[in-house]
């Protein structure tokens, strides 16, 4: 039994703090809201998040950071890519021993164009840190909760740190697979959500399944180009943190980023999607990271230009589309130049 702390208690740090409390773990799920550690704890609901949800009795919150910083060895970080820096640079100040990291979060900093375990480090610093995890991977928090069987990948250069998270989520519901790929891991999971914007967007269209189907390859190929120049595995990309996110993403009635870009396909304003949303749309920031490090890094990536151009410079999705499928004729495969 590992004694654990889950920072953030959204949809996905709550869907994972009850794997963990089930799995047989001392876990502390840390919330920055009092009420909702009342709620936690009293009631044994988190009804803003998962509404149909009774979560075990063994799983314990708190709204005390200093407690969750002091509780555990093991430190699962599942706030969004925006609040990482705030939450760990505040935890860094509350610990003095090592701790072993996992982080859940997809995203890429904006303007730093940091991935989130290079950010982690950048606030945590590296005297905290035994190790980062990275745990990725087709899985909305709606369905693991349900148990229904789902499959991710823990990532880190020290592959033995990667197996012993491993060895803490899986169970009969949650396989997990290991890898030594934490770039690849890292931008399949961040990137795949510019794509499920673009999907819900061509679907908020009516354009049908070719469309979808032609987003998704596409899509891929265009994270995998940005992904290898990166330093990222061709193979990741393939794999469950690439190609499995970006088709679970890009066709779940669940996705937060899907939802919102079928939205906007409607003709809703960015702004108001947002406010009906009421949870962490990573896909937004992202566009305009993915949209950089395309420039940094001199890789053609269309389609999340032409969702930049929607996102932030007024372009219709019907134009932006459009203008998709008239651009330069080229070969299909480009060996990721
Ligand atoms: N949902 C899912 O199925 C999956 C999500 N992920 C990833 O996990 C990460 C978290 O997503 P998810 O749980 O869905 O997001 P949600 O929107 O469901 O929840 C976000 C949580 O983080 C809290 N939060 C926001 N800002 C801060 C802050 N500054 N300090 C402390 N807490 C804060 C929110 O609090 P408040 O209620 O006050 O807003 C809320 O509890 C994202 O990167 C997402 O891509 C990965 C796999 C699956
Ligand atoms: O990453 C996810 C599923 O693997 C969750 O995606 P959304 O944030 O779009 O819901």
């Amino acid at each position: 039994m590992e004694r654990i702390t889950v920072l953030g208690a959204g949809s996905w740090g709550t869907a994972l703090a009850i794997v963990l409390a089930e799995n047989g773990h001392d876990t502390l799920l840390w919330t920055h809201r009092q009420n909702q550690a009342d709620e936690i704890n009293n009631q044994h609901t988190n009804k803003k998040y998962l509404p149909d949800t009774t979560l075990p009795a063994n799983l314990v919150a708190t709204a005390n950071l200093a407690e969750a910083a002091q509780h555990a060895t093991t430190i699962v970080v599942a706030v969004p890519t925006k609040a990482i820096r705030e939450v760990c640079g505040n935890l860094a100040q509350l610990r003095q021993e090592k701790a072993l990291f996992v982080h859940v979060s997809k995203g890429i900093e904006p303007d730093t164009l940091l991935r989130i375990s290079e950010l982690m480090r950048e606030s945590l610093g590296t005297d905290l840190i035994e190790d980062i995890v990275v745990l990725s991977g087709p899985s909305h928090a709606e369905e693991v909760v349900l148990q229904h069987p789902t499959t991710v990948t823990a990532a880190c250069e020290n592959i033995a740190a990667a197996e012993k998270v491993q060895d803490m989520f899986m169970n009969g519901y949650l396989r997990v697979y290991t890898s030594e790929d934490v770039t690849g891991v890292e931008i399949g999971g961040a990137l795949k959500n510019v794509i499920a914007l673009a999907a819900g967007i061509t679907d908020g269209l009516t354009y049908g399944d070719n469309a979808k189907a032609a987003l998704i390859t596409r899509g891929l190929a265009e994270i995998t180009r940005l992904g290898v120049k990166m330093g990222g595995n061709p193979f990741t990309f393939a794999g469950l943190t690439g190609m499995g996110d970006l088709i679970v993403t890009c066709t779940s009635v669940h996705s937060r980023n899907w939802r919102a870009g079928n939205m906007l396909g409607k003709g809703l304003p960015l702004e108001e999607v947002l406010e009906q949303m009421g949870m962490v749309v990573e896909g937004i920031r992202t566009t305009k990271a993915a949209h950089q490090l395309a420039q940094k890094y001199d890789v053609a990536m269309p389609i999340t230009a032409a969702l930049y151009d929607v996102l932030f410079s007024d372009k219709t999705p019907k134009e932006a589309v459009d203008e998709l499928m008239i651009r330069m004729k080229k070969p299909e495969i480009d060996e990721f130049q």
